[in-house]
């Protein structure tokens, strides 16, 4: 019987398990939302417990559904939705508090005293990231100030700090391991990504005790097995783990210097591989670590944004002006051109390059002719222009071109924005046959761990591409259209 590789990926709005075959090919998927909870304006909170239990869900469905039996699943590999910060007690194992989402702002208060008192510099030297509330340290801080009694359990070492990865694999271990990825470690404010250590000089800015946090391992390694009750009696090993975003580079293949690629999920994230460097950048991108493979580690640049396929979201739940994702297109299409309308999707803040975190979204150039394509098609481009935006500081911080983009994620699928994404970045964008990037590189760092796949270069063989959208636009149109979209970034950060 065939083996396969299953990838666990934790996402923003659902859980996915995927089953992968030697190929680098889906073989089944199961997929299981959950609920998302605003308890305030600009917060977003999960339940750990549900995340969970999503897991557990597509575990079993995804092993009813194909003909795998648990022991053909030759490993597991873990990607997720990074910074979202869960803290547990040691001796239940329950949560002492919801999971405080990437996306939340409720430690805004805690980074603007941090930003205060100077520290900014310190923590981007070390951890290649800037005060914000989108890391994860602040978020722990902020459980450990405001759950009762979480403090001193926490000085007495009976809390456990954990990304969402660290999460599952405790789940799927039975509690047993406690552990991390360079990948996710790098994305806490905790971590100093050139030590390769959590820092102690910025635990106690953060008054953090370090005994609530997992051991960093490598990306591809095996953490532990799973109890034998999750897969019907079997151990198989947790041989993988990856924040989704990096898991996303490593699963496009971009495995060497200068490649890049975009995921375009709930937000946009684009990452170019920069290799045994760590590029610090000049404009408000993100130095981060790729993965750990080997025994070695490798960086990345980042451009992250906050808001983009929920925008998608926003106008199907919020505005009810489409009724699903795909129909985003159809709408954008009907028209020949957004008619001056922009869309500012600020709905918490704005990311790369701008780092506004009061910023909040806006619409500009409305008229009386203005009709929902206009505003449907205003937001697909705000995808590409704020992707744009990324990548022109990339450019110039790695002082080279960009000669395409490797793209995936859920929106990916909207050739409207493709083709527009192209004709804004002046370069080929290229949509790769298994758009599931994320889940294929954590099945990817967990096959090479166990021997599944032997080695990147096998690897790079599986790419494949699907359709790649060329710049159509001439050069005047697109720089009207961009200097457009300037201009309303301009004004959405004057107004708040
Ligand atoms: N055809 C489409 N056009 C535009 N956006 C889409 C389309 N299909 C899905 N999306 C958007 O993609 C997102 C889902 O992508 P996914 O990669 O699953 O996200 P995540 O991993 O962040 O949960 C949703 O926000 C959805 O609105
Ligand atoms: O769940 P996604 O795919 O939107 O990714 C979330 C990112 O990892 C947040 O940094």
């Amino acid at each position: 019987m065939e083996k396969y590789i299953m990838a666990l990926d934790q996402g923003t709005t659902s859980s996915r398990a995927i089953l992968f075959n030697h190929k680098g090919e889906i073989v089944e998927t199961a997929q299981r939302e959950f609920q998302q909870f605003f308890p305030k304006s600009g917060w977003v909170e999960h339940d750990a417990n549900e995340i969970w239990t999503s897991i557990t869900s597509c575990i079993a469905e995804v092993l009813r559904k194909s003909d795998a039996e648990p022991e053909n699943i030759a490993a597991i590999g873990i990607t997720n939705q990074r910074e979202t910060t869960v803290v547990w007690d040691k001796t239940s194992g329950k949560p002492i508090y919801k999971a405080v989402v990437w996306q939340s702002r409720q430690t805004q208060d805690i980074c603007n005293e941090l930003r205060e008192q100077g520290y900014n510099d310190l923590f981007r030297e070390k951890t290649g990231l800037l005060i914000d509330p989108y890391f994860a340290g602040t978020k722990v801080k902020w459980i450990l100030d405001h759950v009762e009694g979480a403090r001193t359990k926490a000085e007495n070492g009976e809390l456990m700090f954990g990304t969402i990865d660290t999460w599952l694999i405790y789940k799927l271990s039975g509690g047993k391991a406690h552990v991390t990825d360079y990948s996710n470690a790098s994305r806490t404010l905790m971590f100093n990504i050139h030590e390769l250590t959590w820092d102690d000089e910025l635990l106690k800015i953060l008054d953090i005790p370090k005994s609530m946090l997992p051991e960093v391992r490598d990306s591809s390694e095996v953490y532990a097995e799973t109890v034998e009750y999750h897969f019907f009696g079997h151990k198989v090993p947790i041989a993988g783990a990856a924040g989704d975003q990096h898991a996303a580079l490593f699963g496009q293949a971009c495995f060497d210097d200068g490649m890049a690629k975009n995921t375009y999920g709930t937000g946009c994230f684009v990452l170019m591989n920069t290799g045994e460097k760590a590029v610090k950048s000049e404009h408000g991108l993100l130095t981060t670590l790729a993965w750990g493979l080997d025994g070695k580690v490798e960086y990345a640049m980042e451009g992250s944004i906050f808001v983009a396929g929920s925008a998608i979201q926003w106008l199907r739940d919020g505005l009810k002006i489409i009724d699903n994702s795909p129909q985003s297109e159809v709408y954008a299409k009907r028209v020949t051109e957004s008619s001056g309308v922009y869309l500012v999707p600020a709905f918490v803040g704005l990311g790369t390059p701008y780092w506004d975190s009061d910023a909040r979204g806006a619409m500009f150039g409305l008229t009386r002719g203005t009709t929902r394509e206009h505003i449907v098609r205003a937001t697909l481009e705000a995808l590409a222009y704020q992707t744009k935006d990324v990548v022109d500081a990339m450019i110039e911080d790695a002082n080279m071109d960009l000669r395409s983009l490797r793209v995936d994620g859920g929106a990916v699928k909207n050739n409207f924005l493709m083709q527009f994404q192209s004709d804004m970045l002046g370069v080929s964008v290229e949509r790769p046959a298994v758009t599931e990037t994320t889940a294929l590189g954590a099945a990817y760092l967990a096959g090479l761990a166990v021997g599944y796949w032997e080695s990147k270069e096998e690897l790079k063989q599986h790419w494949k591409i699907d359709e790649k959208f060329e710049p159509e636009m001439d050069q005047q149109q697109k720089d009207e259209l961009y200097n457009g979209w300037k201009k309303a970034i301009e004004a959405t950060q004057v107004f708040k």
